[in-house]
């Protein structure tokens, strides 16, 4: 047998394993690297969340990745060199916080890399009949476990979309495999580039379908238009739509677009939601000439609105489920506190009270993808019918 195989073999039996969960969302602030240590599988699992931490990119590289992230025309070349260039770096900066934490490569069974995503293509956006369902992620996980010399599965979404997913929101398995309660409904709402939740009914619920889907931007268009702007990454603290008003007209043309009426689930991505969407539709509402803390503050309600107003058309009902927030748009006390006026009767609270540390869930989520594909049964492709296959998530690869 191949020894590579027979290590694979090994690591898969293993109880107790390390895992390195990794993320790069579409926000592009840096590498989020999470270092799990992982029991049991399937319905078993626990988790240990024993370091975190997002290593950001350099000015220089989050240009060049954004320059090829969610837009129509690049060129094929950029598309290869970064593919396997962003493996490498990725590796690199493993390798980085591994040394940082004192802990040798040895020590860590494998890693678990979502890579970039750089064009996210539903059929609701595409709208090819024939078509799949298409996403595209890069950084190769050849090219990270050849950095690092750990066994590394990539590449996520793919088996999603060929079993007629769209590719996301992945989350949604794990939310359910782990944070599923006997008797508290919940939501799980994750506020990053785009926002997406899971409603979980409580077991003792069986009235109820489990439900997953993108609401539409979470603080990709405020961060958007920070930088065109303000020149900021994003707007520490909401302090810029503090200053500003919300425009209603301008509110109201941006959400007229037909992604939020299209029913659910759906996802999205900065192919749709972007500068651009917004100025045409401004443009077209004759709103604009709107102040650019006006234009921040009303980004920030969007956000705020499109979120509390997709769990409400869900959850059409007496009892309101507890909402759990993770993702980068916690830290933004706008939205946040947007979110908690629109949604009065919801208990919010963070991730944190259930789980752990809120900026590492999506890291975390792709870890334990990874230890199901190695140690689990898989995972149900939909949680709400009996007969849906089952299916493992993520490739294979090996150092050597
Ligand atoms: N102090 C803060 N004030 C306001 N916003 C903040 C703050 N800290 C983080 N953010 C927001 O969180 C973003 C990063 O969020 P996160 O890391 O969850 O995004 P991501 O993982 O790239 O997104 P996605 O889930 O779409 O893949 C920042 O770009 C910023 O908009
Ligand atoms: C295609 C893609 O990269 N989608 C991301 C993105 O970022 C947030 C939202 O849109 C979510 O649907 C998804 O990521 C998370 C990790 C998911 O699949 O659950």
């Amino acid at each position: 047998m191949n020894p590579s195989i027979k290590k694979l073999g090994e690591i898969a039996k293993k109880d107790t394993k390390t895992i390195i969960g990794l993320m790069s969302g579409t926000s592009l602030d840096g590498l989020d690297i999470a270092l799990c240590e992982i029991h049991g599988a399937g319905p078993n699992t626990e988790i240990e969340l024993k370091e975190f931490v997002t290593k950001p990119y350099t000015t220089e590289n989050k240009k060049r990745l954004s320059a090829i992230s969610s837009i129509n025309e690049t060129s094929m070349e950029e598309v290869c060199l970064l593919h396997s260039w962003l493996g490498n770096y990725h590796g690199q900066l493993i390798n980085e916080a591994l040394r940082d934490w004192e802990i040798a490569p040895s020590e860590v069974d494998c890693i678990a890399s979502h890579g970039q995503t750089i064009y996210h293509l539903p059929k609701i956006q595409h709208r090819q009949e024939n078509m799949p369902n298409a996403t595209l992620q890069i950084g190769d996980s050849d090219h990270i476990a050849r950095t690092t010399g750990i066994l590394t599965i990539g590449d996520f979404r793919q088996k999603h979309t060929a079993a007629g997913g769209e590719g996301a929101p992945m989350v949604s398995f794990v939310d359910r495999l782990l944070y599923t309660h006997d008797s508290e409904e919940r939501i799980l709402l994750n506020i990053g580039g785009i926002a997406n939740f899971t409603y979980l009914p409580a077991r003792n619920n069986s009235q109820t379908q489990t439900i997953t889907t993108d609401t539409g931007p979470g603080n990709t268009l405020i961060d958007m238009a920070t930088r065109q702007y303000f020149s900021a990454d994003y707007d520490k603290d909401g302090a810029i739509a503090k200053r500003g008003t919300v425009n209603r007209k301008a509110l109201n043309a941006l959400k007229a677009d037909p992604y939020f009426k299209k029913p659910l689930p759906k996802t999205t991505g900065p192919e749709l939601f972007n500068l651009k969407w917004v100025d045409r539709l401004l443009f077209k509402a004759g709103v604009a000439d709107i102040k650019p803390e006006d234009l921040i503050s009303t980004l920030s309600k969007l956000t705020a609105e499109t979120i509390a107003e997709t769990i409400e058309l869900v959850l059409e009902k007496e009892a309101k489920p507890a909402v759990y927030i993770s993702g980068g748009g916690i830290h933004n006390p706008v939205v946040r506190n947007w979110i908690d006026e629109l949604l009065p009767e919801y208990p919010i609270k963070s991730f944190g009270e259930i789980g752990f540390d809120p900026d590492a869930k999506e890291a975390v989520l792709f870890a334990i993808l990874a230890n199901e594909t190695l140690s689990g049964k898989g995972f149900s492709l939909d949680a709400n019918d009996p007969d849906s296959p089952t299916i493992n998530f993520g490739k294979i690869s090996l150092p050597s």
